[in-house]
């Protein structure tokens, strides 16, 4: 609404407000909801009935119309400003939980909301959030009167998008509080004059504590989004502490897609009577409706293989990957960049420098692509064109995680499907969602599309050395995010496969994970006193019974995976079927000696060819069939692995000659260059090279790589790479050249750069 030019015109529009802020405070007074009653069962206006405050022409006698149970925006006793905003937004007829809790909170209730993933809840708070000030003529001069805490930056940054939509219209300040953004010094001299903040938890407690004068103490409204996450146990700490600063005397809105009704949980925020308002409690399923799930097996080591076929079958759709580490995000990101599957690839995690999360952010919104993410983007997100399809490729830690993830997709009136990774030790996850009413359904994935990716891979980190530790990273944060989930019915680091997946991730040889080594040994202790108790310990050492485990693992996922591949399976692309398959045993029977193996599997880490010119997983090379059966022996299996490792050892090694050599050169010229008074500006921001898209030439990639391989030369020179070079020296110098050879070359620069 634009400021009249002249004083009376001005005078004239302050009156004219003054008379609609008396008539909706006597509106929403005199129409007030009962408390605890549900006005979305409550029948909704008749057509053409009249709206706000009504005159009898005969008796002169002023009533106003009920508010509970309208259905559109305009029934509501709200001002006209919110009514301009709305329409600017597209805004007419309200979602459920708009209709269920608006005329409480209008009223001045507290409320704890729930409703589905994409109903609508945002406007459900902005809306109430408004109108209190607006009501109370809230003006620059009387500072914070709203605060609305979101747990991830880019919530709050769409959170504040809609707060400029539909309060456009209005003249109070509002502010963007989040955490990553180095102007908090600007912040902290303009926080003061802020009417609505809209943060994080972390950066709001920053200015409690550190801005000067910060005054919450005439804070009208609190709102927590995604309030069942702020109060979690994660953010608890940071929250009480705000709350503390906070008023008693507020209204407070909370809302959420799974909603938390914990006394324990809520005792901290001290509400009033507050009016539980779930819309969708009742209803059959607990996410939207429009939402097609669906979940299979997939071993730990074909998860990649899977995620890799699957995006190569849907290259015109948007799809979102969830993945459970920001080193997974990173690892898949590039690995499967540098692999080209023919479609825009982003990645967004915690890691990321702010600005370049919600650059990502925004161009996800409008663009068809492949964006791995953590579960940053799991929770309130409104990617504006819909997001066709949500996988989730490392299983959610419990299942309001699952809700919110898949919630990402089929919002408000749109559709979305969604696909669930399990492993076969994961499969009472489905148990679980099944009970929480998710209709998911289970399906047999399609191996005869599955494109095999561990063999590319290893030759990507053969390549790319700097690959190798982004493979290294991505496996130890995987065993440790599964080490350290709650839900042990379901995790359980012990049951993986964890030399398959560390091949799977095209790595030579398995990462030693001390966390691991641990457990396992605490485990073997167990399973030893067992043992000795039944008189039937055989003698061997700890590390032999930890080997025998795993050896035992490889046969049993074998067998598991022979059954997964043979199976007749509905096709996994875009029109799939949802056939009911069988559940995979997830245990493991302890066997020595022979391994039965299946020998289409791709578990090699290199193409090998047959007599044919078919390709063949390394290991069926070495396999004998006795009839009908395909056995491996032990022994032949760890000569080739042995091989393969040494040869791996021996390429590694040359690399890293040469790539001293290098850098050594590069040194030199740069020296060089700085004795003629030129600089060089090579300072990168390491989050830019992760946050690359697809598509990107070859010669760019090199520049990446050259640069991060700085990084990554003296990050291992820091671990064991170090002792090797002291150690033997040799293998540096047999690549080096000498002083004089420098000197002669320092001058051969020098005189290129004069002519
Ligand atoms: N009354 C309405 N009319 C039309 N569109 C609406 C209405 N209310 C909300 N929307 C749209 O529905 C989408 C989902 O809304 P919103 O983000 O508020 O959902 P949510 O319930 O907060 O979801 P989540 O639980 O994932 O945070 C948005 O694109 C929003 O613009």
């Amino acid at each position: 609404m634009r400021r009249p030019k002249s004083r009376a015109a001005r005078k004239q529009q302050k009156n004219t407000e003054f008379q609609e802020i008396e008539i909706l405070n006597e509106w929403i007074e005199s129409q007030k909801p009962e408390s605890g009653s549900n006005p979305l069962a409550i029948d909704p206006l008749k057509s053409k009935s009249p709206i706000g405050r009504i005159v009898d022409p005969e008796s002169g006698v002023v009533s106003f119309s009920r508010y509970a149970g309208a259905r559109k925006f305009y029934e509501l006793p709200i001002s006209k400003r919110t009514k301009n905003g709305l329409e600017r937004g597209g805004f007419k007829k309200m979602t459920d939980i708009q209709v269920a809790s608006l005329p409480h909170a209008l009223c001045g209730r507290d409320i704890l909301g729930a409703a589905k993933t994409g109903s609508g809840k945002t406007l459900a708070f902005v809306i109430p959030v408004l109108e209190k000030l607006h009501r109370e003529r809230w003006g620059p001069e009387d500072g914070v009167g709203s605060i609305i805490i979101s747990p991830t930056r880019e919530l709050a940054g769409q959170l504040f998008d809609v707060l400029k939509t539909v309060g456009k219209y209005h003249t109070f300040s509002a502010g963007l509080l989040i955490g990553g953004r180095k102007d908090v010094d600007v912040e902290k001299e303009r926080v003061n004059e802020l009417n609505i903040l809209i943060c994080t938890p972390g950066r709001l407690l920053q200015h409690m504590d550190e801005t000067p004068n910060f005054d919450c103490s005439q804070l009208q409204v609190l709102v927590l989004d995604e309030a069942d996450r702020i109060l979690d146990i994660g953010f608890k700490k940071t929250l009480n502490a705000i709350v503390s600063q906070l008023p008693k005397r507020r209204q407070t809105l909370l809302f959420s897609a799974t909603q938390t009704k914990s006394v324990q949980d809520l005792a901290s925020l001290s509400l009033k009577d507050p009016e539980y308002i779930s819309v969708h409690e009742k209803a059959d399923t607990a996410t939207p409706n429009r939402l097609q799930q669906t979940a299979m097996i997939v071993p730990l080591e074909q998860k990649l293989d899977m995620l890799w076929s699957f995006i190569k079958a849907h290259l015109k759709s948007k799809i979102l990957v969830f993945l459970s580490s920001c080193k997974e995000v990173k690892f898949v990101f590039e690995a499967f960049k540098k692999l080209r599957p023919g479609i825009p690839l982003k990645c967004l995690h915690g890691r990321m420098k702010q600005e370049i999360r919600l650059g990502i952010y925004s161009q996800f919104c409008e663009s068809r692509s492949v964006l791995f993410s953590t579960d940053v983007a799991s929770r309130g997100l409104d990617f504006n064109k819909a997001v066709d399809w949500v996988v989730q490729v490392d299983c959610p830690e419990d299942v309001a995680s699952y809700i919110h993830r898949v919630g990402r997709t089929a919002r408000y009136l749109s559709g979305g499907r969604s696909v669930l990774f399990l492993m076969p030790s994961e499969m009472k996850m489905l148990e679980k969602l099944q009970a929480a009413k998710v209709p998911i359904q289970f399906i047999k994935a399609n191996t005869k599309r599955l494109e095999p990716v561990s063999s590319l891979l290893s030759a990507l980190l053969v390549k790319y050395p700097d690959m190798q530790q982004l493979a290294q990273r991505a496996f130890i944060t995987y065993l440790r995010s599964i080490y350290i989930q709650k839900d042990k019915e379901i995790f359980d680091v012990t049951k993986l496969p964890i030399d398959d997946y560390s091949a799977s991730l095209g790595l030579p040889m398995t990462p030693k994970v001390r966390f691991l080594n641990q457990k396992k040994k605490s485990k073997i202790e167990s399973e030893k006193s067992t043992i000795i108790e039944s008189e039937t310990f055989d003698g061997e050492n700890e590390s032999a019974v930890a080997k025998e485990e795993l050896l035992v693992e490889d046969v049993k996922d074998n067998k598991e995976d022979k059954d997964f591949l043979l199976k007749d399976a509905p096709d996994l692309g875009e029109g799939n079927a949802t056939e009911t398959g069988d559940i995979m045993p997830a245990t493991r029977v302890l066997k020595k000696k022979k391994l039965k193996i299946n020998v289409h599997r791709p578990v090699g880490t290199r193409v090998v060819f047959d007599e044919e010119g078919n390709t063949q997983a390394p290991l069926a090379m070495l396999a004998e069939k006795t009839s009908g059966e395909i056995q491996l022996d032990q022994d032949k299996k760890n000569e080739y692995y042995k091989k393969m490792r040494e040869e791996l050892k021996q390429v590694d090694k040359e690399d890293k000659v040469l790539e001293r050599q290098r850098l050594r050169e590069k040194r030199m010229k740069k020296k060089m260059k700085l004795k003629k008074g030129q600089r060089e500006d090579d300072d990168e921001d390491e989050d830019e090279y992760i946050s690359g898209s697809e598509g990107e030439g070859e010669a760019d990639a090199n520049k990446k790589r050259k640069r991060s391989k700085i990084y990554f030369h003296s990050d291992s020179d820091s671990d064991g790479e170090k002792g090797e070079n002291e150690a033997d020296p040799a293998g540096i110098n047999a690549g080096s050249i000498s002083l004089e050879e420098q000197e002669q070359l320092a001058l051969k620069l020098l005189n290129s750069m004069h002519s």
